[in-house]
This record gives C-alpha cells, sequence and structure tokens, in this order.
C-alpha cells in the first residue's frame, strides 16, 4: 500500500516536472536554474549579481532564463548575445524595465537613463547630443578640468610634503564633483553652502538606487515590503535633498544674471523654448531629470575610474614602473599638463582600457525591456521580459580574453579593440541607441587626472602595508567603486 502511495506521489511530481519543462522547451526560452515559489531565482543573486550571474552563465550558457519574483528576465553574457541585444534588435531591446525608486527620482522618468524608449527619450537624447554631449562643448569645459586639476595636484603636494596618507576613493569622486557641478551646474564648491549637501544629495541617491526594491519584483506586497525595510521613506528623502539642491543652483545661475555657458544655461533655453524639443513642452522637472543623469551619471564613474587605475598600478608595480617611465618621457619639464597629451601617452591608454576591462564602473547594465516579441541566441524572449547585459561576464571570459583575472595593459598592443562600442569584448559604456553618451567628458577628466597623478608623484603604501594587501573587492550598487577605499602615500619628486 504505501509503495503505491509512493508511486502515486513520484509519477504526480514529475509529470508536473515534464510538463513545466515541455512547456519551457515549446516555448524555446533559454535555459535556467530552477526556481522556488514566489521568489523564483531572486535568491541566486546575491549581493553582487554581476559576479553570481556569471557563474549561472557557465552553468546554462550564454542566454540564461531566471524569473526574479514576478519578473520574467533574461541575462546575456557573451560577445554574440550581447551584440543581438545591443545590435541586431537593439530597437526592440533598448527600453528601460520600470523601476519604482529611479522613476520617482528622476521626476517620473523625465530624464534620459531611466526613461523607456519613446517619442521623447528620442527627442531628449537627440537634443543632449547635439547640443552636450558634443566634443566641442567637452573642449569648452576643459579650463575648468584643467583648474580643478592644478588644484586638486596642489592638494596632493601638500599632503606629499607632509607625508600623508591620502584616501584615494573619495579625493577623487570629490575632484569629479567639483568638475561636474561647475560644467553642469555653474557652482563652485569649495567651500560653498552646497559642499556638504552635495555630499548627503549624491550619496543618498547612490544608496537608494542601489538597493534592493521589493517592488519591482512584487506587485503591492512589494510596496508594503519597502515601506517596512524603509526604503521608500528614504527615497522621499533623498527625492527632497536632491529637488531642493537643483532649486538652489538653479537660483544661483538666474541671480548670476544667467552668464554662464553651463548645462543649466542651455536647459532653461530649451525651457524657454530658444531651442526646440520637437512636439515636447520642456517644464522645471524636464530641466531637473536631465541634470539628475548628470549628477548621478558623471560624478561617481570619473572619480572611480581613476581610483581603479590607481589600485592596478600600486598591485603591479612593473606597470606602474612603465606607465611613469612612458608620462615623464613624453611630458619632459612641460609646464602644463593638457589633455591632449594622451594622444602620446600609448601605454597609459592601455593601462586604462585594462581597467575598463576588469572593473568597469557599471558591470551590469540597467535592465532593459523587451518591447516585441524577439529571438536572441536562437530562442524566443517573449515581450516584456527583462534584459541584463551582463558586462563584467564578457570582460571575464577565459574564451574571449587570455588569463582573464590578470591585469595585463600589454593585450592591447596587438589588437584594435576599443572600448567606444563597436568591439562587442569590451563594453564598458554599453553600445547602441544607449551607449552613454559622456564618454568624452569622462575620459578626459581620467586622462588629464592620471597623467599629473603619474607624472608628478612617485606613490607608496602605508607603514606596514604590502601589495598583496591591496584587495580588489569592489562593492555592488548603481556603480561598483573599490570597497576598502584605497590609501596612498604621494611622493614628492623633481618633476612634482
Ligand atoms: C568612466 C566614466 C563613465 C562610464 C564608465 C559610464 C558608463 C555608462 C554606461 C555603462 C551607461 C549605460 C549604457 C547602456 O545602458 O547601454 C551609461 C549611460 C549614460 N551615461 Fe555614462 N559613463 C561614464 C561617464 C559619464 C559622464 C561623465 C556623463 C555625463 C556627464 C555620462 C552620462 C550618461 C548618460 C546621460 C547615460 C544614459 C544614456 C541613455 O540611457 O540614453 N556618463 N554610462
Amino acid at each position: 500500500m504505501s509503495l503505491w502511495y509512493i508511486i502515486v506521489v513520484f509519477v504526480f511530481f514529475a509529470s508536473i516536472f515534464i510538463a513545466k519543462n515541455t512547456r519551457k522547451t515549446k516555448k524555446n526560452l533559454p535555459p535556467g536554474p530552477p526556481r522556488l515559489p514566489i521568489i523564483g531565482n531572486l535568491h541566486q543573486l546575491g549581493s553582487k549579481p554581476h559576479r553570481s550571474m556569471f557563474k549561472l552563465s557557465e552553468k546554462y550558457g550564454p542566454l540564461v532564463y531566471l524569473k526574479l519574483g514576478k519578473v520574467p528576465s533574461v541575462v546575456a553574457s557573451t560577445p554574440e548575445t550581447v551584440k543581438d541585444v545591443l545590435k541586431t534588435f537593439d530597437k526592440d531591446c533598448c527600453s528601460r524595465a520600470f523601476l519604482t525608486y529611479p522613476a520617482r527620482i528622476s521626476y517620473n522618468l523625465k530624464d534620459l537613463a531611466f526613461a523607456p524608449y519613446s517619442k521623447y527619450w528620442k527627442a531628449v537624447r537627440k537634443m543632449t547630443v547635439v547640443e552636450l554631449y558634443t566634443a566641442k562643448r567637452v573642449k569648452s569645459f576643459r579650463n575648468i578640468r584643467e583648474e580643478e586639476v592644478a588644484s586638486f595636484v596642489e592638494f596632493i603636494k601638500h599632503s606629499a610634503s607632509l607625508e600623508e596618507i591620502v584616501n584615494l576613493n573619495q579625493t577623487l569622486v570629490k575632484l569629479s564633483g567639483s568638475v561636474i557641478c561647475r560644467v553642469g551646474f555653474g557652482i563652485n564648491l569649495e567651500g560653498s553652502k552646497l559642499e556638504n549637501t552635495y555630499e548627503e544629495v549624491i550619496h543618498g541617491t547612490m544608496e537608494v538606487l542601489g538597493s534592493f526594491a521589493a517592488s519591482d519584483y512584487f506587485p503591492v506586497i512589494g510596496g508594503i515590503i519597502d515601506r517596512i525595510t524603509g526604503l521608500h521613506n528614504k527615497c522621499e528623502k533623498v527625492f527632497k535633498g536632491t529637488d531642493s539642491f537643483f532649486d538652489h543652483c538653479i537660483k544661483h545661475h538666474l541671480e548670476d544674471g544667467g552668464s554662464k555657458d553651463d548645462i543649466v544655461d542651455l536647459l532653461l533655453k530649451v525651457e524657454r523654448g530658444e531651442i526646440g524639443l520637437g512636439e515636447f513642452q520642456f517644464t522645471r522637472n524636464h530641466t531637473k531629470g536631465i541634470l539628475l543623469d548628470i549628477l548621478l551619471a558623471g560624478v561617481d564613474t570619473s572619480g572611480h575610474t581613476i581610483t581603479w587605475v590607481m589600485t592596478h598600478l600600486i598591485k603591479n608595480p612593473r606597470v606602474m614602473k612603465k606607465a611613469q617611465a612612458e608620462v615623464r618621457e613624453v611630458i619632459k619639464n612641460k609646464d602644463n599638463i593638457t589633455e591632449e597629451d594622451i594622444e602620446g601617452l600609448e601605454y597609459l591608454k592601455m593601462v586604462v582600457k585594462e581597467t575598463l576591462r576588469i572593473n568597469p564602473l557599471v558591470p551590469l547594465l540597467t535592465p532593459r525591456e523587451a518591447s516585441k516579441d524577439v529571438k536572441i541566441g536562437g530562442y524566443n524572449i517573449p515581450k516584456k521580459t527583462w534584459i541584463h547585459v551582463n558586462i563584467w561576464a564578457i570582460h571575464r571570459n577565459p574564451n574571449v580574453w587570455k588569463d582573464p583575472e590578470a591585469f595585463i595593459p600589454e593585450r592591447f598592443m596587438d589588437n584594435q579593440i576599443d572600448y567606444k562600442g563597436l568591439n562587442f569584448e569590451l563594453l564598458p559604456f554599453g553600445s547602441g541607441r544607449r551607449i552613454c553618451p559622456g564618454i568624452g567628458m569622462g575620459m578626459a577628466l581620467i586622462h588629464l587626472t592620471l597623467i599629473n597623478l603619474l607624472y608628478r608623484f612617485d606613490w607608496k603604501l602605508p607603514e606596514g602595508m604590502e601589495v598583496e594587501d591591496v584587495d580588489l573587492e569592489e562593492s555592488y550598487g548603481l556603480v561598483c567603486p573599490k570597497k576598502v577605499p584605497l590609501e596612498l602615500i604621494p611622493v614628492l619628486t623633481q618633476w612634482t
């Protein structure tokens, strides 16, 4: 009797399992791990989803199917599948998934980065690419970058003369913050009333946007969970902070007589209709939405990328020596270092590329959503599926990169692979319609700062610390900076 009971139970569950898998096979969805009721595969993401998804792709293949709470999702992890998403089917895959808190903070998706693919997104993207993210504008902000880097160098010089430790995570984010605040909002942070507000605003916003939001995965109940965990209130507080920060910047700009040629000025011109935006009436909230992109996308990305470069250099004395020798040979005793000097610095360019490969600041692109049924890598991807593009997995794939965990800038010597979105082996700025429009602005600051840091100073670790003690762990959020701050002592040289 009990044997019959066991057989019946076994047949019952086996038939459910087979039926489920047959359904999946019939639908021709990509393979993926088994899931739990309600939460699906959420428990498998861990604290560093880019790493967990990479592991899953090693087991299940280049396109993995996951159910994240209620949300059907796929993860693309190889140059081939990512090319399908970002190039072949870019038009059908470039919308954004709706994310509750980014939507709130961006004035209900009036920005560029979180807005869905729509007529509005197309109009704003076109306007910003033509008016804002141009090579001419990057050039026009050159004096600001040079002045800010010069005062940063003075600060490092002072620390070097006292043999003081410098926290590079902190100071480099402050440097890129100062540049972005002048370029974007026309304000000098140093010593201003906004200096502390700004830090609070940016950290708070990054924290909210980097947090796990239950509302995105569980309708109704998710909102309740977020209220219990405090995320909802935190978001409201952060939103008020950013909103009054932008109000302050705009007021400051208007009081100044609007004489500055900054990004606020440009956006106010769009508000007044002096620059057209097709059928759209640009309001103050639209201006603030675009300013939010500048604040979020512009500050942490450049600052933390420079910290990663310095981390790899201090961990690899051979590379540091070679990069410094090149910089000192090319710059010689030039009084005035400029960002164009990067042109003669082939090895430094490779060091930066290798850093962007091994520590892309955005290892997992903000999720996209299929706007219609598409076929990727031979599998059917139904409309509304979220699409995750795992840049980290491509950059660490041993079939793409030999010895992928090692920091070897020379790997770029014999190939033309670049980071501008055309080579699907290296995508730190994404690719296709959504590619980062701020590459020029970001790289100009990264290059100018690095040339100065390497030309003028030698660098050593604090007393008692060895190269092996410098860890490479990243923290996970909207961007992935080095988790433990990089602390180094600058040393004065004959070039200081
Ligand atoms: C090292 C520096 C930077 C890195 C690594 C970086 C990386 C990225 C990445 C990966 C994306 C997403 C692309 C996609 O989803 O396909 C992105 C989008 C974006 N970035 Fe950057 N970025 C950097 C600097 C900047 C700067 C300096 C700005 C502006 C001042 C900027 C503005 C934006 C904007 C507005 C978007 C959204 C584009 C859209 O959705 O249409 N970025 N960036």
